[in-house]
């Protein structure tokens, strides 16, 4: 496997609160990487520079052993927990609208034969995705677990070689959460991506990853807790492979393969 994406020495500082600091980490393409720590570490902020939505205060992080640019291309995928689909389009729309903003970014339409492509590459995303049946519905008319099959589709339809998901089953009831396990798993595979997930559920994250991260902050200053980021404090490569999807069994059993000895417990709320 070779490095997709690494972050060289990355600081993220508000002000002067610092949020992450020394962040150095090689993700190699096709891994799923799972990210936990406690709420205000600074996950969303990792993925938000993985996304280039936003810039490292210092540092540099690279894709393909290129300085990352500071805007979010079509080689990167998001999905939040929040249904973040158009609410006037309908399933087809909303998965047709990215490609129509890649392809005539001007005026997001397409008219001929492109539109008609576009159509049956929405159509057929859709259908991965296990909504073909919902196709011409509008998000309002959708649970919360297909908004996110949804979601998940029009990330996907401009293929992306990174997803990047944001707690995005969090919102989910567990049998739903078990359902889109199984089909994360599979569009990570088919669709040789690499993953870079966060999540407050531990169990999830060692279900679903390649790789456990888990970002904390590593020192304490009482009488200043702003003064100190988070790091990466555990970095656990796990045995899954793309070739091992999850079965049946694995969806339905409660989440549970934490190791023993990863020393992680992630119940503090303190790190505003
Ligand atoms: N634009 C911003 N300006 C100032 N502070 C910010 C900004 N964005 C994030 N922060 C702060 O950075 C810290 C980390 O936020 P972040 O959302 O990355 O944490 P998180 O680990 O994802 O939290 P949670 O698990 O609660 O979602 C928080 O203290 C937050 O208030």
């Amino acid at each position: 496997m070779t490095a997709l994406l690494s972050f060289k020495d990355v600081w993220v500082e508000y002000g002067d609160k610092i949020v992450l600091e020394r962040i150095n980490l090689t993700i190699e393409e096709g891994a799923f990487v799972s990210v936990i720590g406690p709420s205000g570490a600074g996950k969303s902020s990792l993925l938000r520079l993985a996304l280039g939505q936003e810039a490292p205060t210092r540092g540099t992080i690279l894709l393909d052993d290129i300085p990352l640019a500071p805007e979010c291309g079509p080689d990167r995928g998001v999905v939040f927990q929040h249904y973040s689909v158009f609410p006037h389009l309908t399933a087809l729309g909303n998965v047709m609208f990215g490609l129509e903003c890649a392809q005539s970014p001007l005026l997001a339409k397409l008219t001929g034969a492109a539109r008609r492509q576009a159509r049956e590459e929405a159509a057929a995303m859709l259908e991965e995705v296990g909504l073909k049946e919902a196709m011409h519905s509008y998000p309002a008319q959708m649970s919360g677990g297909m908004q996110q099959r949804l979601a998940i589709a029009q990330a996907l339809i401009k293929r992306p070689r990174i997803l990047l998901l944001d707690e995005p089953f969090g919102a989910l009831d567990p049998g739903i959460r078990n359902d889109m396990h199984q089909l994360i798993t599979r569009l990570w595979t088919d669709y040789k991506l690499t993953v870079i997930m966060v999540t407050h559920d531990i169990g999830e994250a060692f279900k679903l990853g390649t790789r456990v991260l888990t970002l904390d902050k590593w020192r304490h200053d009482p009488h200043a807790p702003h003064r100190y980021g988070a790091k990466v404090v555990y970095d656990i490569p796990l045995e899954r492979n793309k070739q091992e999807s999850l079965s049946q069994d694995d969806a339905t059993q409660p989440l549970s393969i934490v190791p023993d000895d990863a020393g992680i417990t992630i119940d503090r709320f303190d790190n505003n």
